[in-house]
């Protein structure tokens, strides 16, 4: 499962292909897919208690279907309608089999004591917040022992963005049919879906390309030194970051550099964190600037520049954020930098590649007008897009989901990452660690994506071996951890 398809062009699919097929067949498809993966994760079926929850659509059609066949091998099988229709041959079918349909009273204990539970209350036809009873149905979801299998979308989830208005169901599984659903693979709708299994019911050459693409490890071309390298050749990356107030975000920066693969790091600011730079990466060759248009020239060549951790947003910063812009190089904006663009969108007309790495504020602020934080947290990948259309640059959102987008490409979701990684100071060694690989002349999009990877594996590596040493359980970690743990993550896809 790495493909998601927006919901309008599975229908279109799946219209296509219906009409070359006899009536039923795709509900029968995926009815079957359904059961098969119930059967697999029931220890017995014969005997088990199955409670389906069926909303009025296609959706309840296949949770009754899928019902019935696990009727049919034995299970005890008991619906709970969510309204006075449901799908009519599904309905005929379970009670065929030999299941029935519960009284709505009946809902919360059978639930409760249930082995497993289908829910098919809404799909892709779901829009907006549940609403009574499908939303109380959807809660007991959440308090319940049994294995909760969400037939094609957890209810509550809309399929298209990830959104969650109100009530979910909290699957432990999902079954998705055809193509996985953007809403899948992107927060608040993913952290909804548990493991997520695709049946194909031959979808495949109805489909077009895709919207959104999980990131796979195999799809990283990370370069690997070789024996003609040297520093040059693998890349030299500039940063301007720091101030005089901030130094703590140029130090990590810096670090993310340098434990990305950089050949050589080059690092100009002002005294105070070129100083601290110099105490914990020796590594990197500083260089003292003042905050003017004129401040790279003493800098030497680099092959990439980051330019915002820590830089302030006063008219020195913008001064360097514009310097660092009128470059042909490729460069990567970040925290500060993010800010002082959002006044100066003028310096993203450029024909180098551009990558920006906002946290939801940091985009609302770039996008300005209408757009407010929440909305994007709730939106994320609608903003995104947006964002690298209107910005012309390649643009990586940052949260719980981080997702990457490219003007006319399928949006990336990155896969790692862990909540452990919300903590000050791990953005700044996600962008260092990006540049890294920019001046390793990796593409803007392949840079930011495998930057993306990689921190995220090691924040999750930082976060299970800090504390008692063990690969098991997790503890709290700082971002100077995720610099740690970079080359555990660069072992990882080795
Ligand atoms: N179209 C096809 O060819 C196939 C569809 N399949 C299934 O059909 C589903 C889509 O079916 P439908 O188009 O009938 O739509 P759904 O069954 O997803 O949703 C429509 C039903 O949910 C109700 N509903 C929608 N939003 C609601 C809300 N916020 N609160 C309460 N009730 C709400 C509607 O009143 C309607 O009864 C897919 O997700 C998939 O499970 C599969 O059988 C495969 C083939
Ligand atoms: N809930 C979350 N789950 C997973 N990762 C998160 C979550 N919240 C934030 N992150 C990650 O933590 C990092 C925080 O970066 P950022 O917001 O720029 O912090 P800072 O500016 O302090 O460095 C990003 O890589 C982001 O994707
Ligand atoms: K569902």
């Amino acid at each position: 499962m790495r493909y998601a398809h927006e919901v309008g062009k599975v229908r279109a699919a799946e219209q296509a292909l219906m009409a070359r097929l006899p009536e039923g067949t795709l509900m029968q498809r995926a009815a079957a897919g359904l059961a098969a993966v119930c059967c697999r994760l029931l220890p017995r079926v014969y005997g088990a208690h199955v409670v389906l929850l069926v909303g009025g659509g296609d959706n309840g059609g296949d949770a009754l279907y899928a019902g019935a066949r696990l009727a049919r091998r034995g299970a005890r099988v008991e619906a709970v309608l969510a309204g006075s229709k449901a799908h009519p041959q599904g309905l005929a079918a379970l009670r065929e089999a030999g299941g029935r349909v519960l009284p709505a009273d009946r809902a919360e204990p059978a639930v409760r004591h249930a082995d497993l539970v289908i829910d098919g209350l809404t799909g892709i036809g779901g829009t907006g917040a549940l609403r009574e009873p499908y939303a109380a149905l959807a809660r007991l979801t959440e308090d319940t022992d049994a294995i909760v299998v969400a037939c094609d979308v957890p209810s509550g989830v809309d399929a298209g963005t990830g959104r969650v208005d109100g009530a979910a169901v909290r699957a432990d599984v999902t079954v998705t049919f055809g193509t996985c659903k953007p809403g899948l693979l992107i927060d608040p709708g993913a952290a909804r879906c548990g493991t997520v299994e695709l049946i194909d019911i031959g979808l495949g050459a109805d489909l077009p390309d895709p919207d959104v693409v999980a990131v796979w490890p195999e799809d990283l071309h990370i370069p690997l030194p070789s024996p003609e390298s040297d520093k040059y050749r693998r890349g030299v990356v500039g940063i301007v970051a720091g101030s005089e107030r901030y130094t703590g975000a140029a130090v990590l920066c810096v670090g993310g550099a340098v434990r990305g693969g950089a050949g050589m790091v080059r690092f100009a600011s002002v005294p105070r964190p070129v100083e601290l730079v110099r105490q914990r990466w020796p590594e990197a060759v500083t260089t003292i600037i003042e905050r003017t248009p004129a401040a790279l020239e003493k800098v030497g060549r680099v092959q990439a520049w980051v330019v915002g951790p820590g830089l302030g947003t006063d008219r020195g910063a913008e001064a360097l954020v514009e310097a660092v812009l009128r470059t042909e190089l490729p460069v990567l904006v970040d925290a500060d930098g993010l800010t002082v663009l959002a006044r100066r969108r003028d310096l993203l007309r450029r024909q180098a590649p551009t990558v920006l790495t906002p946290h939801a504020g940091e985009l609302a602020r770039l996008l300005g007008r209408d757009a407010r934080r929440e909305e994007i947290e709730a939106r994320r990948l609608e903003h995104v897009r947006r964002a690298a259309a209107e910005l012309s640059a390649t643009v990586l959102l940052k949260g719980s989901t981080t997702l990457i987008a490219e003007q006319d490409r399928p949006v990336r979701v990155n896969p790692t990452g862990t909540p452990w990684l919300a903590t000050a100071g791990t953005g700044d060694v996600l962008s260092g660690l990006i540049g890294a690989l920019l001046a390793g002349g990796m593409t803007a999009l392949e840079a930011a994506t495998a930057g993306a990877y990689l921190h995220g594996l090691a924040g999750r590596l930082a976060a299970s071996a800090a504390g008692s040493g063990a690969r098991t359980g997790q503890a709290p970690i700082g971002a100077h951890d995720v610099v740690t743990a970079l080359p555990d993550a660069f072992r990882t896809l080795s």
